[in-house]
This record gives structure tokens, sequence and C-alpha cells, in this order.
């Protein structure tokens, strides 16, 4: 298949795939930021760039329509992101962040949003090294401005506002098969509510499955079982920082947090970001740790329901209580939550609970790719340890 536009990029080409004579690590040295273009590219005529502030409540209200009514939808055409604008003003503004990476395009005459697309800093460990990259989200053009090009632009002006700040490298996850993978994840759905769930079309009863018999297969406890499973708090940002930084020590590719990575990322934001911990009664120890975010869908079509309230696996950390009990508890936190689905990705060592705790297969995959760095190997979904927005 031709890629145009991907072919002329640092990125992993598929002629390369299998050549093991090509080094590990960039593609292209860093130029010197003189060398980088100072002025933005050239949009269509009736086009102009424009720097997003979500701190700006009418900005971030732009982008959510935006995206509410263009961003991705799942291959049936069901269901669409509707990341909310507390969401997006949280995965937008980690410390460290730059504005100028927050870019949108309107139309000139209108002032009109048509696109969108971000970059944030984050320090992403590859095997040994530590790179600072660009986590790359959020790419969205409006639906009557299909295949005009613009995507290819919009790519071309984040990559050099990133270069401007001196940073050769991203990460980034898309639905679709680009130059090239460097791993791919299926993804897991477990059903919380699954007669909404039918309802709506998002799964299909079983074979010799009835809709009580289905509704008493997903039935969860009213109340956790790990002693000790509480939420997180501020004062636990240390000790959780140890035990995730540990904990990923084990991927081939995971983020370096710090504390103040922790404290922005992991610590519970309502209708955001989830996060519980085990602290042992006995020791007061923080033994693990487990999160979810908070990524509604809008349900098109439907008559009775206009919102899917769906949780997505986010970091989890088990040390002392069983990966599948810690776990269990999280979905029966996300249930208690009214949530009516737990999503997950067979990244880290999630494919060691999903069929027991009665996920089943998503109808599509997960692509993740890294810009201007080459793996040596396509890596397995389990030595992943980046989970994106
Ligand atoms: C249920 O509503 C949907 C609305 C739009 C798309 C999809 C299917 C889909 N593409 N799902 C995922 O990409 C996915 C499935 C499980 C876990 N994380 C995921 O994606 C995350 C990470 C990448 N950016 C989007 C959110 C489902």
């Amino acid at each position: 298949k031709r890629h145009k536009f991907w072919e002329t990029q640092p990125v992993g080409q598929f002629k390369d795939l299998g050549d093991t004579s090509l080094p590990e690590g960039s593609i292209e040295p860093p130029t010197s930021l003189s060398k980088v273009k100072q002025e933005p590219y050239n949009l269509p005529n009736l086009y102009e760039w424009i720097t997003c502030d979500m701190e700006l409540a009418e900005m971030c209200t732009e982008v959510y329509n935006l995206l509410t009514n263009n961003y991705v939808e799942d291959d049936e055409n069901m269901f669409r992101f509707n990341y909310s604008k507390e969401f997006l003003h949280w995965a937008l503004r980690p410390p460290g962040y730059y504005r100028s990476w927050h870019i949108g395009v309107r139309v000139k005459n209108s002032k009109k949003l048509v696109a969108f697309i971000t970059g944030v800093p984050a320090k992403i460990r590859v095997r040994d090294t530590v790179v600072t990259m660009a986590e790359i989200n959020f790419l969205c053009v409006h639906k009557k401005l299909r295949s005009k090009r613009l995507a290819p632009v919009m790519i071309k002006e984040v990559t050099r506002r990133v270069h401007l700040e001196n940073i050769w490298h991203a990460a980034y996850t898309a639905g679709v098969v680009l130059p090239t993978p460097i791993s791919t994840c299926q993804y897991w759905h477990r059903s919380l509510n699954p007669k909404k769930l039918m309802d709506v079309g998002f799964s299909r009863i079983g074979a010799r499955m009835t809709m009580s018999r289905t509704i008493k297969l997903y039935k969860l406890p009213d109340s956790m079982v790990t002693p000790g499973f509480r939420k997180m708090e501020p004062h636990d940002v240390p000790a959780v920082t140890r035990l995730l930084r540990n904990y990923l020590k084990q991927f081939v590719v995971a983020p370096d947090f710090d504390e103040n990575d922790v404290e922005h990322w992991l610590l519970p934001k309502e209708n955001v970001v989830d996060s519980y911990l085990v602290e042992s009664p006995e020791t007061h120890e923080i033994t693990d740790f487990c999160s979810f975010y908070t990524l509604p869908s809008s349900i098109l079509g439907n008559q009775n329901y206009s919102t899917l309230k769906a949780a997505y696996s986010y970091y989890n950390v088990s040390t002392k209580t069983p990966l599948l009990q810690l776990m269990n508890d999280a979905l029966i936190v996300a249930k208690l939550k009214d949530f009516d689905v737990f999503n997950a990705l067979d990244v880290m060592q999630n494919e060691t609970f999903l069929k027991e705790l009665k996920f089943g297969p998503g109808d599509g995959k997960l692509h993740y790719y890294l810009y201007n760095y080459r793996l040596k190997h396509v890596l397995r979904a389990s030595e992943l340890g980046l989970v994106l927005l």
C-alpha cells in the first residue's frame, strides 16, 4: 500500500523490516535549532493556524465540540469517543507542557475550528535509554474536510514545533497500520452493564444465553475484597512513584515517571482518572496499585441512550495482591461508579487476567508507533508498558 507521506518521514519503513543490520535508536540525528523551519507550514488558502489555549473556556469548548462531532469512531460507526472538557484540560497540561503544541486549524473568515492535533512532552524509556519525546494525540479533521490532505501538513507542523523545543522523537497510536508499528495490541472489553451494552449494540447475547443468564454472568460483588484497598491520596505520591518505577522496569518501552508526573497523571481526578492502592493493614506499606481513566463514547443513533460510560485500564502494579484479585477490585469499583464497560489493551501483564475476569476481545487493534526511533524487532504487546490516552 502506498504511504506517500509516511515514506518521506524518519520512521521505520516496511522495506526495512527484518533488516537487523540497521542500528536501534534515532533514525535521523538532531539538527541545530537554527536549521528548523522558523515559520509555520502553508495551509490551503481558506485556513489558518491557531494555537489553542486550553485554559480559555471558550477555546476548550470549541475543541470539545470538534472532537465530539468528528473524532475517532469504532469500525462499525456506532460509537465516537467523547472526551470531556476536564479530561482534555488534564491530558494536555502535564508538567512541562507547551501551549504551542496544542494546534488548531480554523477557517479564516468564520474562525470556525475545523482541525486539531496535539503533543505533550514525556520521558519515555526504550530499553535502557530515556528519551524525551512528544506524545502526539487528538489528530482530528472535520468530517467535511477529509481527504484534503490536511493531516500530513498538521503532522509536519506539530513536528516542526516539537523540533523548536529541541525534541526529536515522538510516540503515538493509531487504529490503522502505518509505517511501521513497534507493537500491535488487541483491545478487550469487560461488560459491567450488559443490558445497556446489548440495547446499544455494543455486545451481542452469547449463543445458548438468555438476558438474565448474561446479567448473572457479569454480576460483581457490592464491595472490594482486598484488605487495605483504598483511593490514592496526595501523600501517597512518593510511594506510588517508587512502586510504579520499579514495576515498569520490566517492559521494553515505558514512561519514566517522576513524582511530578505521578502527581499529575495518577492522582484521582473526578470524571477523569481513578486510582486505588493497597496499603498493608499490618505494615502500612503500599504494595499494589490500579488505575483507569474515564473516556465516554457517544452512542450514534440509539433512541434510549446517548452515552456509553467507559473506563480504560491505565497503570496497574501488583507486588503482593494477585493481579487477578486487584483488577477484579478495579472492576467492582468501576461498576459501583456506574461505568457500563471496562476496556483494556493486552499490554503489560494484562493478558494474565483478561479471560479469567470475563473480558471479551474487541473487534479491532491498536498500533503503537515511535517517530525517529528504530527498534530492531517488533515488540510483543506484553513488552509494552506505555498506555496513551
Ligand atoms: C466504544 O467506543 C469506541 C469509540 C471509538 C473507537 C472505538 C474502538 C477503538 N478504537 N478503541 C480503542 O482504540 C481502545 C480500546 C481499548 C483501550 N484503549 C483504546 O484506545 C485508547 C488509547 C488510544 N487513544 C484512544 C483511547 C470504540
